[in-house]
């Protein structure tokens, strides 16, 4: 929790001179960068609010999430993985879920909740909602998720990354915001790495955890792309017990990246699966891509993130299912070798940016939780 001395630092003055004390927000986001680093890029707009975080034990917010947003947990994640165990504990769970929200929203004096969506937005809208305060819901995806399908009427606003996601959503209030990235990604930035000024790089990533059957294409294809003069940089995730076997001079692996920016401000090409974050600075970067859709994700929702990149022009995608190495080996030195097929995509890719996305969100924040 704040200390005193915090918490006057967060008061603003009123028009009329007297301390008014800032609005109290809380963040429902968890789990992957996916869903964190977009509500990260708006709490960073959000410098006079006081921000409290709301997430589940043990997942990604634990490291993300700075200390300055306190971040207070609830146990979800058995709630998701039991599903089988009978609808009555099912109902249960999720009923001491909302209260323990409601809870805390009345016990922090919050003002109202921002969310990303996933598991942790039902409680979290739902609590909202029941004690009058309002809830925008940030959902990132082409195809909507189910949580924000289901509760996206009961919702103040639902901003949307895509605005085809739009027409998932008719019963609620959508408004077009795009997804917004890190702040690093609106500026040139260093790449401490040792790659030559003037080789083709191609960046191979698959989302915050990384892609152990991507990084199993790409690895029986990376010579071919050397002998090409090309380097890669692979973001391999921490579960893949190959990461390590390749080595080449041209080839860098990384289990995590955190300078996703800089990395993909140098790319060339990028080989990457197409969850809406990494989609969104791609975009933000102008970097032209195949995209290998993860097939297990909710409703294949990942493919229709990578339609909206290939529609516009942006990018290749190919099904994991039917992509063989062979396939990929031809597909990356082709384009390596048309300079102008790859600046086109670039272009494309950046047509698709909205650099103030967090701004607008932040905006809209100010004007309905306040
Ligand atoms: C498997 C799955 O269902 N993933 C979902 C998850 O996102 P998930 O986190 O898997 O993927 P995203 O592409 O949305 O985001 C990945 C983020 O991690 C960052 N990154 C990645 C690797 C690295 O080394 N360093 C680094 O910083 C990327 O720059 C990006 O910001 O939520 C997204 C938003 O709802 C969905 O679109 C994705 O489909």
């Amino acid at each position: 929790m704040l200390t005193d001395k915090q918490n006057l630092d967060r008061q603003v003055a009123s028009p009329e001179g007297s301390p008014k004390a800032s609005p109290r927000l809380l963040i429902a986001a968890s789990g992957t960068g996916g869903h964190l680093f977009p509500a990260l890029a708006v709490a960073e707009q959000l410098p006079d609010y006081q921000i409290e975080w709301l997430g589940v034990p043990n997942r990604l917010e634990k490291q993300l999430v700075p200390s300055q947003y306190p971040l207070n947990t609830i146990a979800l994640e058995g709630f998701q993985q039991r599903f089988g165990l009978g609808t009555l504990r099912i109902v249960a769970r999720f009923a001491n879920s909302i209260l323990v929200c409601r809870k805390l929203l009345k016990q922090g004096n919050f003002n109202g909740v921002f969310t990303t969506g996933g598991y942790i937005a039902a409680p979290a809208i739902i609590a909202a909602r029941s004690l009058g305060l309002p809830a925008i819901l940030h959902e990132a995806n082409a195809l909507p998720g189910k949580v924000t399908r289901f509760l996206s009427p009961l919702c103040s606003t639902v901003a949307v990354g895509f605005e085809v996601a739009a027409k998932y959503l008719k019963r609620a209030k959508t408004i077009y915001t795009n997804t917004p990235v890190r702040s690093q990604f609106l500026s040139p930035q260093k790449l401490d790495l040792p790659i030559p000024e003037n080789v083709p790089l191609i960046v191979v990533f698959g989302g915050s955890q990384g892609a152990v059957a991507l990084n199993q294409l790409v690895r029986e294809c990376a010579s071919t792309w050397f002998d090409a003069g090309a380097w890669v940089v692979h973001q391999t995730g921490d579960k893949d017990p190959d990461a390590a076997t390749l080595e080449h001079p041209q080839y860098i692996q990384v289990p995590f990246y955190d300078n996703m920016a800089g990395l993909l401000q140098r790319a060339n090409l990028a080989i990457s699966r197409a969850g809406a974050g990494s989609l969104t600075e791609l975009a933000v970067t102008g970097t032209p891509a195949i995209l290998i859709p993860y097939p297990f994700a909710a409703e294949d929702h990942q493919f229709f993130n990578a339609s909206v990149f290939k529609d516009a022009g942006a990018g290749l995608i190919f099904r994991q299912s039917e992509l063989t190495a062979e396939v990929l080996k031809g597909e990356v030195l082709s384009l390596l070798q048309a300079p102008d097929k790859l600046q086109k995509m670039a272009d494309a890719a950046a047509s698709l940016a909205v650099k103030d996305s967090a701004d607008r969100l932040a905006n809209l924040v100010r004007q309905l939780i306040n």
